[in-house]
C-alpha cells in the first residue's frame, strides 16, 4: 500500500523537481534581464526612479489575460508582486514609508503592493509618511484612504491637500481583525486598545461581547499589539500579522461588524505615472459657495462620458460652510476625455488639484 503510494508520488515529485529548476533559471534570467534595463534606465537619467508603477501593473495584468488556470488570477498577482520586487530590488532597493509599527495594516498593504524586496521605514503617524516621502528620506509611501465599513480617512485626505505627492498606485486589502492579549485569555484585561477606525469597525461586537471593557485609541492597531505585548492588562485589536509580530495570542477572530471590511490604500511617490488602458484618476476639487456649483462641477464629466468612482467632502475649514471636494474618475489623466474634462472644470472651480492618475487595482 504504502509502497504503490510512493511509486505514484515519486515520477510526479521528480517532475515538480525538474519544474522548479526550470523556473530557477528563467527566474535569474529575468532577475539578469532587469538589471539590464536598470543600467539603460540610469544611463538616461541617474537620478530618475527605478520604480515604475505603470510596467509593474501590466506586467501583471498581462500574465493575467493568458494564463489558463490552475493558478488564480490572485496568486500571479501576489508571485509577481515578488518576483518584480526581487528583479526591482537588483536594480535599487525600494524604500517604502508606512504607519508602523510591525504588523500594521499599513504594512501588510506595502509589503502586498511592492513586495518584499523593499526597505521598510516605519513612521508614527501619516503626517511622518508624507514627510518622510516629500524629503526623500523614503522612495515612496503607503496610507489608507477608505475603509468600507468607516468610509474616509480624513486625515490622509487633509495631508494631500497641500502635498506636492502623487498618487502612483492603490491596493484595498481585507481587514480581519483580531482580539489578541499575550496569555490567549482576557483574564486579568482592564481595557482594550486599537486605532480608532478599527474600534469603530468593531464597535458592534464589543458592545456585545465585552460592555465591561473600556476602549482607548492607540495610533495604529500595530502599536495597540505592540502595548499588549509589554502589559498583560492590555487587549489589542489587530490584524494576524500583528500577533505574529508581536507574540499575541488570539483571543477572538473576525470581530469586526462587516465581514467584508476592507481598506484601501495609496501608494504615494514623487513621480508620474504613464497609462496603462485601465486607470484612474484622483482629483481634489472647491466650488464657490453659490446655488448649482456642485452640478456645475459634475457637468463636465458627465459631458466627457468620464465615469466618477467616488466623491468625498472635507470642510475646507473656513468657517463658511465650504468643503473640498475629492472625486476619483475612471481613466488616465493624459488620455482625450479625461483630459478635456479636466480642462472644462478647471475653468468652473475655485480649488483645483490632480492628486495622480494610477492603474487600477
Ligand atoms: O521595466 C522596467 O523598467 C524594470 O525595471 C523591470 C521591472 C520588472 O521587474 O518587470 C522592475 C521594476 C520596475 O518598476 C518595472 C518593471
Amino acid at each position: 500500500m504504502d509502497d504503490s503510494l510512493q511509486a505514484r508520488l515519486l515520477p510526479l515529485r521528480q517532475r515538480i523537481d525538474t519544474l522548479d529548476e526550470q523556473i530557477l533559471e528563467l527566474l535569474n534570467q529575468r532577475a539578469a534581464t532587469a538589471q539590464e534595463v536598470g543600467k539603460i534606465k540610469q544611463e538616461f537619467d541617474e537620478d530618475g526612479p527605478v520604480l515604475k508603477p505603470e510596467r509593474e501593473a501590466m506586467v501583471i495584468r498581462r500574465l493575467q489575460q493568458l494564463n489558463k488556470g490552475p493558478f488564480t488570477p490572485e496568486a500571479i498577482d501576489a508571485v509577481w508582486a515578488q518576483i518584480i520586487s526581487t528583479c526591482r530590488g537588483l536594480e535599487s532597493v525600494l524604500t517604502v514609508a508606512y504607519l508602523g509599527p510591525q504588523g500594521s495594516f499599513s504594512e501588510q498593504a506595502a509589503l502586498e503592493h511592492f513586495g518584499h524586496a523593499i526597505k521598510r521605514l516605519r513612521c508614527s503617524s501619516f503626517d511622518e509618511v508624507f514627510r518622510a516621502v516629500e524629503a526623500g528620506q523614503a522612495n515612496v509611501g503607503v496610507v489608507p484612504v477608505e475603509n468600507s465599513t468607516e468610509g474616509a480617512v480624513n486625515r490622509t485626505l487633509d495631508l494631500f491637500l497641500s502635498s506636492p505627492l502623487k498618487v502612483l498606485g492603490e491596493r484595498s486589502i481585507k481587514i480581519h481583525h483580531n482580539l489578541m492579549t499575550r496569555s490567549g485569555t482576557l483574564e486579568g484585561v482592564t481595557r482594550i486598545l486599537a486605532h480608532p477606525q478599527a474600534l469603530a469597525q468593531c464597535q458592534g461586537w464589543l458592545s456585545r461581547n465585552h460592555p465591561e471593557l473600556p476602549c482607548d485609541a492607540a495610533s495604529s492597531n500595530g502599536e495597540a499589539a505592540r502595548l499588549a505585548s509589554e502589559d498583560p492588562t492590555v487587549a489589542a485589536i489587530a490584524g494576524t500579522m500583528a500577533a505574529h509580530a508581536w507574540d499575541l495570542q488570539i483571543v477572538a477572530s473576525g470581530i469586526q461588524d462587516d465581514p467584508q471590511n476592507r481598506t484601501r490604500f495609496l501608494a504615494i511617490g514623487p513621480i508620474e505615472t504613464l497609462p496603462t488602458g485601465n486607470d484612474q484618476t484622483s482629483i481634489i476639487l472647491a466650488v464657490p459657495n453659490r446655488a448649482g456649483a456642485v452640478y456645475d462641477m459634475l457637468a463636465p464629466l458627465a459631458a466627457n462620458g468620464v465615469s466618477m468612482t467616488r466623491l468625498e467632502s472635507r470642510p475646507a475649514r473656513t468657517g463658511q460652510w465650504e468643503y473640498y471636494f475629492y472625486v476619483d474618475l475612471i481613466g488616465h489623466r493624459n488620455e482625450p476625455p479625461v483630459a478635456r474634462a479636466l480642462e472644462e472644470l478647471k475653468k468652473e472651480v475655485a480649488f483645483f488639484k490632480v492628486l495622480g492618475s494610477y492603474p487600477r487595482q
